[in-house]
């Protein structure tokens, strides 16, 4: 049974159809890779997946819970949220420093004091900036704030990481830091990864399966090998070879 359902979903912007999805599911413990042109519903997925869009329709399936979307109240989504890790595409950080951001989601949550020390120290490890524990976020480089984003996130351990172009900031090798901190969490959590990415070695790289999001629909989708060398549909075949026109 999948982990992660989403069907009949509808979202609109100024009586606009930007997404439509009849249904989606994903497997516990995969990562998924969603590619796509510019503009084609990829965040607005993976926001209404993280619960931060209402949509105008659709149903969510998630932790055993059947969800409809556009009538989920905030106290409602709060409590699904607290087991999600959305790290957006421009992380902002809080006027703090380094730590304190990485805490603030632990100690929402209550968390005891040595706890929340113990696991932001751990997240800062495995992203590599332990250093800057103390330094005030406002200062960190693009790539770093990049890599505090996600740590902000592990530190909950969340059972769904979703990720909207987490690298598209990063050098290469930024960005391998970044894909092994992903590899190490999902295997050591199984946590069940969907990543928006215009990276698409990443998305080889890395996913188990791809979604090829085009116009608002889930053009294509398979296992991540397949996907990219044997396209089952003229689309994904123009846009994996630089051809599409958008
Ligand atoms: N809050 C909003 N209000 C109005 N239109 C929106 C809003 N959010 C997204 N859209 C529109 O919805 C469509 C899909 O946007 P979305 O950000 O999901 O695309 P994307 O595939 O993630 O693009 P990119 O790869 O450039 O980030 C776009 O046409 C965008 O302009």
């Amino acid at each position: 049974m999948a982990y992660l359902e989403l069907e009949h979903l509808q979202v609109a912007f100024a009586g606009k159809t930007v997404l439509h999805v009849e249904k989606a599911s994903f497997n516990r413990g995969k990562i998924y890779g969603i590619v796509g042109p510019s503009g084609s519903g990829k965040s607005t997925l993976l926001r209404v997946l993280s619960l931060l869009e209402r949509p105008a329709a659709g149903w969510l399936n998630v932790f055993g819970e059947n969800i409809h979307l556009p009538s989920l109240t905030h106290a409602g989504g709060l409590s699904l949220q607290r087991r999600i890790g959305y790290v957006q595409q421009k992380p902002t950080m809080f006027d703090a420093t380094v730590f304190d951001n990485v805490a603030l989601g632990l100690r929402y949550r209550g968390m005891a004091r040595e706890e929340i020390q113990t696991r932001v120290g751990e997240a800062l490890r495995l992203v590599e900036l332990e250093h800057t524990a103390t330094q005030r976020a406002h200062t960190l480089s693009g790539g770093e704030a990049q890599r505090i984003a996600l740590a902000r996130v592990l530190v909950y351990q969340p059972d769904l990481l979703f990720l909207d172009e987490p690298t598209a900031n990063l050098d290469p090798y930024h960005i391998a830091i970044f894909e092994r901190v992903i590899q190490a969490i999902h295997q050591e959590r199984q946590t069940t990864v969907l990543i928006v990415t215009h990276n698409l070695q990443q998305a080889r790289r890395l996913t188990d399966h791809c979604l090829f999001i085009h116009k608002g629909s889930i053009v294509e989708r398979g296992e991540t090998e397949a996907f990219f060398a044997q396209p089952q549909t003229s689309e994904l075949d123009d846009f994996l070879c630089g051809r599409m026109i958008y």
